[in-house]
């Protein structure tokens, strides 16, 4: 369920909101309305930049669409914060999402993993700030395979009206008050939760409408599915060693796309672990807390589902910086629960 309540009832507290279910086919933009209504209080806001953020999304959708017929594959010939090298449709993603924030009047503060810096909108009376994944699952760009968009929404904490600051986009997990994915796959599907429960919509390439297909999503408590890449399981740490080795004396099935985005969404659907464990190469791990890890881990919790590093839940963790790394566990509770009484 959405709760468009814009003043901030933090994600512990939000058990307590009404329930409205809405049937599969109800447009997007009627869900909103119609959950926004519920709330007398309600001035709008959430429900703009979310709307705001989904048809940004049907504009990324268009050019991954076209990929092969435009000039969008390839790198950019530029790297990120991070040393990566940039794709095109990462640069492409990001200015589409920033334009549409900026432009939405709702967010004041922006963190992207293609820019270095907080992005100030210039929106000073604007209520939210927002932490962006513009493009995931970069490397699978050029080869036709499931990508995706991750977002992460707070409520400022400095005055209305003034500049934002670091301390805006440093806010811990649970003060998320919405987080979702756009999954660009052989359908397009937008997934998020404000804290009620996690709902899927579908993008009507036709009519250019999300429509609500998958109502209040679970995680199943178990599955058969894990997913990590096997060309890094040399370097993992033994307990995960031990725990991988556990998968396949159960004959459970690996499945790994390199999209975080399309392999949280299949193991929340069908149940699975997904994770990505400590490397040579990224030893504090290399999913971004702020806008990879913490929205993935509100789904995964607000699903019934759980995410940790391995020693603590991934939303109690006191973010420290705009780009750290973390190592991510996320997916079916019992699952990770066995992962982590591994010896
Ligand atoms: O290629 P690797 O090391 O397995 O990493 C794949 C992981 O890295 C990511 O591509 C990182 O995200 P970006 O593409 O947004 O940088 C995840 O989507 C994916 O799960
Ligand atoms: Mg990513
Ligand atoms: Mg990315």
């Amino acid at each position: 369920m959405i709760t468009f309540i814009d003043t901030v009832v933090p994600v512990a507290a939000q058990s307590a909101q009404p329930d409205l279910a809405l049937p599969v086919g109800t447009t997007l933009d009627r869900f909103i309305l119609s959950e926004q209504s519920a709330f007398p209080f309600a001035t709008g806001e959430l429900s703009q930049l979310l709307r705001d953020i989904a048809l940004a999304s049907k504009i990324i959708n268009r050019e991954i669409n076209r990929a092969g017929l435009i000039d969008v594959t390839g790198a950019a010939g530029t790297d990120n914060v991070q040393g990566e090298s940039q794709q095109k449709l990462d640069v492409i993603a990001n200015i589409r999402f920033i334009r549409a924030l900026k432009n939405g009047g709702e967010v004041c503060a922006i963190i992207s993993e293609e820019e270095d810096d907080i992005i100030l909108t210039g929106n000073l009376n604007g209520k939210y700030v927002v932490a962006i994944d513009p493009l995931d699952g970069s490397s699978n760009i050029d080869v036709n395979v499931s990508i995706g968009t991750i977002f992460s929404i707070y409520r400022r904490l400095s005055p209305i009206g003034s500049v934002p600051t670091l301390a805006d986009l440093l806010q811990g997990g649970r003060q998320q008050v919405a987080a979702g994915y756009v999954l660009y796959g052989s359908s397009t599907i937008l997934v998020f939760t404000t804290g009620q429960g996690v709902n899927g919509f579908t993008l009507d390439q036709s009519l250019g409408e999300y429509i609500l297909s998958h109502t209040n999503m679970k995680q199943p408590r178990t599955g058969s599915i894990f997913s990590c890449n096997e060309g890094n399981v040399a370097e993992y740490p033994d307990k995960i060693q031990t725990y991988l080795n556990t998968c396949r004396q159960r004959r459970m099935t690996g499945r790994y796309i390199g999209s975080l985005v399309a392999d949280f969404h299949r193991n929340l659907i069908k149940g699975g672990i997904y994770l990505y464990p400590p490397t040579c190469k990224s030893p504090g791990g290399k999913l971004r807390l702020l806008y990879e890890c913490f929205p993935m881990a509100f789904i995964a919790e607000q699903a019934g589902g759980k995410a940790t590093d391995g020693r603590q839940a991934i939303l109690d963790i006191a973010p420290t910086d705009l780009h750290q790394r973390l190592v991510l566990y996320v997916g079916s509770p019992d699952l990770i629960d066995e992962l982590l009484t591994t010896k």
